[in-house]
Formats: structure tokens, C-alpha cells, sequence
């Protein structure tokens, strides 16, 4: 059977994107080959998933018909310019963060296509969402490759690619910021007296019912927030501590250091 899709690195993103795309059954797990770097986390994806792992990718590039950018955008550099010649013809999707249309095009000058996605780890469950833009119009042949691998991890939009570093921001950076935001809730739960366990599972339960809420309501988040906040009691009293400590103002110059710094990534 031909490799059809090929997965440069191998780690946390690639695995979500292989497991879906076989999930979704897109792809037997024979067609999809992945290499990486020096530590053997692409054995263990092919050992985990039934894909191929192969150390040298290059030849088997000329058989895909896409090929997924999943390395360190740190690494982008050190793809070989045979493995870029290999991709001529194919489908590139890059998922790295930060690294411009532009600069993929400049090592894979010959590719058919080249698409710069944003996805993020929920989409190890198919709870993800994928911000993507291509470098030219999408055939209907890779707008239906895209649409498979995309739709495999959640949800997904097409973006301007001066949107991605933003998008990145929030998104792709964002679970973190969510999870950081539970071991918070669970730390100051036990600083007000309730067992740890407890703490976090009252923590999980109130952003994930918290979260549906929002995504089955009507309502903005700030009626939503509005409907708890009873007059003179307990929200109230919390809320007005994250407003004194400008919440606001401290997400609003987190997701601007996230963009910073994306954006530096690109010459990286
Ligand atoms: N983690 C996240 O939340 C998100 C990450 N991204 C982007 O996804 C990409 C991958 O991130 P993530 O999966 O977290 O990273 P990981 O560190 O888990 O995976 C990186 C992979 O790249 C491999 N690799 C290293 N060097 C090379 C090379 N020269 N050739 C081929 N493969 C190589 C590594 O191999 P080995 O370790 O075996 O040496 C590893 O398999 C990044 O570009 C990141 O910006 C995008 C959205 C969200
Ligand atoms: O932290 C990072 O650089 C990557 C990109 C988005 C999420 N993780």
C-alpha cells in the first residue's frame, strides 16, 4: 500500500493528527508514514498507531500526497533540502508556530500547495480547534485532504495568514492558560480549607460545565457571568478582586507576549 500522508516529527500535535485522521478512518494506518529527531518518539507513535516509522522519510515522499510540517518551528532549519525536494508536487501543511507562508515556500519551492495551520491539544480528543491558511486557493483534491485532517481534531476556520501569530495566541496557546487557570481553582480551593482531591475535581467539573454553558447558550460570556453575580454576594466579592488586580489587563498583555513572540519565531 502507498504512504499517502507523511508526518515530519512525531510528538504530542502529530500523534493527535494521526490518531484522528485513523479514528475518522480517513486513512488506513499502512498509508501514513512518520521520521523524527533523535529521540524515539516516532517509533513509539508507530508502535502505538500501526503507522510506519521510517528514519530516512525522503524517498518515501515521493509516493504521499501531503506531506505534515510537525517538528519545532526550531527545527524547520534543519530540514534537509532533499527531503524538500522529495515534497515537490505534494501538499505541505505546517502546524509550526510562527513560521511564515513565505518561509515554508522558500525550502519547498516546488510543492503543489502549502497550508499554515494553528491547532491546539484538545484536539487529542477531537475537541481542538484549527485556524489555517493557504499560501494559494485550494484545489477541491487538497481542500478535501485539509478539511479531513483538519476536521479530525474539532473544529476549524480559514483565517488571513496576518490573523495566525493572533490566532496562536489564543488558541494554540490558549488550553494552557486554561489548565493553568485550574491548578489555580484547585490551589486556592485547598488554601480555603477543601481537600486537594475534592478541589480538583470541583475545579474540572465548574470549567468544563462552565465551558458547555457558554458553547450551548445564546448568552455572552458577560451575561452568563452576570447570571451568577448575585447582588452584594459571594461572586460579587471575587470579582471584584480580579478586577482590582486588572484580570483584563493581565490576559490582554499575556495573549500580546504570546503574539510577540510568535512572531519572533519566524526567523527562528
Ligand atoms: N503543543 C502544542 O500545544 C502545539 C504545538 N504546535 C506546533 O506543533 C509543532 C510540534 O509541537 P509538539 O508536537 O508539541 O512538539 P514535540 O516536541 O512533541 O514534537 C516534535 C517532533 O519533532 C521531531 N523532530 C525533531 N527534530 C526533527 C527533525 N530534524 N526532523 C524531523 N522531526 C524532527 C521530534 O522528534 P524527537 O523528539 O523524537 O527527536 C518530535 O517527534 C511545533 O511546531 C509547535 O509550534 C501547534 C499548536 C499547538
Ligand atoms: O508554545 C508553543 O510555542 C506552541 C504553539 C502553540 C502552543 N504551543
Amino acid at each position: 500500500m502507498p504512504i499517502r500522508i507523511a508526518f515530519i516529527g512525531a510528538g504530542r500535535m502529530a500523534s493527535a493528527i494521526v490518531r484522528g485522521l485513523l479514528e475518522k478512518e480517513h486513512y488506513a494506518p499502512e498509508e501514513i508514514a512518520c521520521t523524527c529527531g533523535d529521540d524515539p518518539t516516532g517509533p513509539a507513535l508507530a508502535e502505538a498507531t500501526g503507522i510506519q516509522f521510517l528514519k530516512d522519510i525522503t524517498p518515501a515522499l515521493y509516493e504521499t500526497e501531503a506531506v505534515v510540517l510537525a517538528c519545532k518551528p526550531q527545527q524547520f532549519a534543519a530540514i534537509s533540502p532533499e527531503l524538500a525536494e522529495a515534497a515537490r508536487g505534494k501538499l505541505i501543511l505546517s502546524i509550526l508556530a510562527g513560521t511564515p507562508l513565505v518561509r515554508l515556500s522558500e525550502k519547498f519551492a516546488h510543492a503543489r500547495n502549502i497550508v499554515r495551520t494553528m491547532p491546539n491539544t484538545p484536539g487529542q480528543i477531537g475537541a481542538g480547534v484549527t485556524a489555517f491558511a493557504p499560501l494559494r486557493e485550494l484545489s477541491d483534491k487538497d481542500n478535501g485532504i485539509v478539511e479531513n485532517t483538519l476536521s479530525s481534531l474539532g473544529n476549524f476556520h480559514e483565517v488571513d495568514e496576518v490573523d495566525l501569530d493572533a490566532v496562536t495566541a489564543l488558541s494554540g496557546s490558549g488550553p494552557a492558560y486554561v489548565f493553568e487557570f485550574a491548578a489555580a481553582l484547585r490551589e486556592a480551593g485547598v488554601s480555603c480549607g477543601l481537600d486537594e482531591g475534592l478541589a480538583d475535581a470541583l475545579a474540572i467539573d465548574t470549567l468544563l460545565g462552565a465551558a458547555m454553558l457558554l458553547a450551548e447558550s445564546e448568552e455572552t460570556p458577560e451575561a452568563l457571568r452576570n447570571a451568577v453575580t448575585s447582588p452584594g454576594g459571594t461572586t460579587a466579592a471575587a470579582l471584584k478582586v480580579f478586577q482590582e488586580g486588572d484580570f483584563r489587563g493581565l490576559v490582554e498583555r499575556a495573549l500580546a507576549a504570546a503574539k510577540a513572540r510568535s512572531l519572533e519565531l519566524a526567523a527562528e
